[in-house]
């Protein structure tokens, strides 16, 4: 599929379009764009929420793209000085913050960088953290439906003084091509399909009560992890209603793959170490380090 036709009538008027937070400038009339010859080979779009994290990512992708590089990353987005953006071959690594408003900015303006970059088969996806719902911690799930903080399966967004509804979930043949990758006998740890859950607030919005402010008691927590847990979610983060929803819309496919830092059932505070959370961030590397090399192959 070709991004050549994004959602939006409005683009095909545009002589140029800058985009301000990756400080890139589109020259959408010519033929042969910089943009079209720097970035028209992206077949994967990877995001996650921290510049680390993609800056990792892209040099653990190095040897699986048959890339030999040993020179640091370059980040080609520093100059906007809100997300990172690395490239690696087809690959590219970008950083969107916490939550579906950071992400959501990043991600219309990377979806439109494809769309003029002319871009094929363009697959998205968000590697991330959660908290696990009734899942051991370092458990790597890969979203299914994606629920509101209301346990609703879609994406409400205010739009012109009113709420739009939208669908949020991930393609199938995505989903089950991740899984596909997981499981294999020397991973040490599960590799789940789930329901996700994502809220716009950490603490309050994914029922902890360890927030700055709380006015429900732990039964009424535990009441609400367990209606969750009834409709199939094993995790919570804040990005894959809007993320499912937005690239649904785009037309462009998308999977969501987070490692699970806590379990939910257990407790609030994430209180790994760090060197426990840098070993549990590599484990959806692995898982979609084979889904690339199983897509582009
Ligand atoms: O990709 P990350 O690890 O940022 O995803 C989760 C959801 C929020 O962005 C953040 C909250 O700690 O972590
Ligand atoms: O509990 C958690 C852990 C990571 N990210 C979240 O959004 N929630």
């Amino acid at each position: 599929m070709s991004l050549s036709r994004l959602n939006n009538p409005h683009l095909d008027t545009m002589t140029s379009d800058f985009l301000y937070h990756l400080n890139i400038n589109v020259a959408c009339s010519q033929n042969a764009t910089d943009i079209e010859k720097q970035f028209g080979d992206i077949r994967v779009i990877c995001t996650g929420g921290t510049q680390k994290r993609m800056k990792e990512l892209a040099i653990y992708l190095r040897p699986i793209l048959g890339i030999v590089d040993n020179r640091e990353p370059v980040d080609l987005c520093e100059s906007g000085q809100r997300y990172a953006v690395y490239k690696v071959g087809p690959v590219l690594c970008a950083s969107h913050g916490v939550g579906s408003s950071t992400f959501s900015v990043v991600l219309h303006e990377l979806l439109k960088l494809v769309r003029y970059a002319k871009c094929k088969d363009v697959v998205f996806l968000r590697i991330g953290t959660c908290g696990g719902v009734g899942v051991e911690p370092g458990t790597v799930i890969v979203t299914e439906k994606a629920y509101n903080g209301c346990l609703e399966n879609v994406h409400e967004i205010p739009i012109l003084g009113r709420r739009v509804v939208r669908p949020a979930f991930f393609a199938q043949d995505i989903v089950e091509g991740i899984l596909g990758v997981g499981n294999q006998p020397n991973d040490g740890f599960k590799t789940i399909k789930a329901n996700t859950m994502s809220t716009d607030c950490f603490y309050e919005g994914q029922g902890r009560t360890d927030g700055a402010v709380c006015e429900y008691s732990e039964d009424d927590k535990m009441k609400f992890l367990q209606k969750a847990h009834d409709l199939g979610i094993r995790n919570i983060e804040m990005e894959a209603t809007m993320f499912s929803s937005l690239t649904r819309k785009a037309d462009v496919k998308a999977g969501c793959i987070c490692v699970a830092l806590i379990n939910r059932l257990n407790g609030d505070q994430v209180t790994i170490t760090m060197e426990q959370k840098h070993e549990f961030e590599q484990r959806p590397f692995i898982i979609v380090g084979r889904y690339i090399r199983h897509l582009l192959k």
